[in-house]
């Protein structure tokens, strides 16, 4: 039955991605640019004929918002939608909440990148007097997991990657080998988990991998789910705007 395709697309701008503050599991939800971006992204995927048999998505609201305004545009909403915790965006530690830019004013841009866009090193571990640690912990969304035990206080893309693979090998992989079409509506560094997985890539090539919201991308798979000759990370979206939306994407990071 291959190839296979794939559409996924980091949910629009939120609340938090306009103010700049570093987000992860906080549930902020999406900015009027951000349900612009949506919609956007709806027309995209409509104008070029897609239409889905399931979707799968993270925990978080600006995700759920996200892929609502795009079903409603392709009239598509009542396919089933899986919500699962493993396609959250990673953990940020004690940097939840932090401004970018002042951050790097004080620690530095470097060191900012490092902890925005390093494979292994992960942010500062949250401790239970952290402002958004009560809010997040006794989320009764995390009910069903992750357990109280192994709940994440911080998360590097490397421990990202080893919570979402599984779900993805698991839940996503075999709905896609069966011949249904999938959108997944997720996160930045939950999704560059799995392109970095798609694509084989290696440490230094993810980190300079910045994925903008609301812009869906595609990619056609073999029968091995690898991408087909062209068939990888496609946007759909005018390249000039891509290119833009990614620069600003890199940027957030940058001391004043
Ligand atoms: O919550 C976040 O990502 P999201 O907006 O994709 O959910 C992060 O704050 C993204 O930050 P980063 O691009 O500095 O890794």
């Amino acid at each position: 039955m291959a190839p296979y395709k794939v559409v996924m697309v980091r949910h629009g701008e939120s609340e938090w991605n306009q103010k700049n503050l570093f987000c992860g599991w906080v549930d902020a939800h999406l900015s009027d640019k951000g349900k612009e971006e949506a919609a956007k992204a709806g027309q995209a995927l409509k104008d070029s004929n897609h239409k889905f048999d399931i979707a799968f998505t993270s925990l978080l609201s600006r995700a759920h918002e996200t892929l609502s305004i795009i079903l409603k545009i392709l009239g598509q909403e009542t396919i089933p939608v899986e919500q699962t915790w493993r396609l959250n965006e990673r953990h940020y530690g004690a940097l939840t909440g932090l401004n970018k830019t002042e951050t790097a004013t004080k620690y530095g841009e470097e060191q900012v990148q490092i902890w925005r866009r390093s494979y292994d090193v992960p942010p500062p571990a949250m401790d239970d007097k952290h402002p958004y640690y009560q809010e997040i912990i006794d989320d009764p969304r995390y009910t069903n997991g992750p357990p109280r035990d192994h709940f994440p206080m911080f998360e590097s893309l490397k421990l990202t990657i080893e919570r979402t693979l599984p779900f993805w090998n698991e839940k996503i992989a075999p709905r896609i080998k069966e011949g249904k079409e999938v959108i997944i509506v997720a996160h930045g560094n939950s999704l560059r988990g799995i392109v970095k997985h798609l694509d084989r890539m290696d440490e230094e090539r993810i980190m300079g991998l910045n994925l903008p919201t609301g812009i869906p991308f595609v990619y056609i798979l073999d029968e091995r789910l690898r991408p087909c000759r062209d068939g990888s990370l496609k946007f759909l979206g005018d390249p000039e705007t891509v290119k833009k939306a990614v620069e600003e994407v890199a940027k957030q990071g940058k001391a004043k």
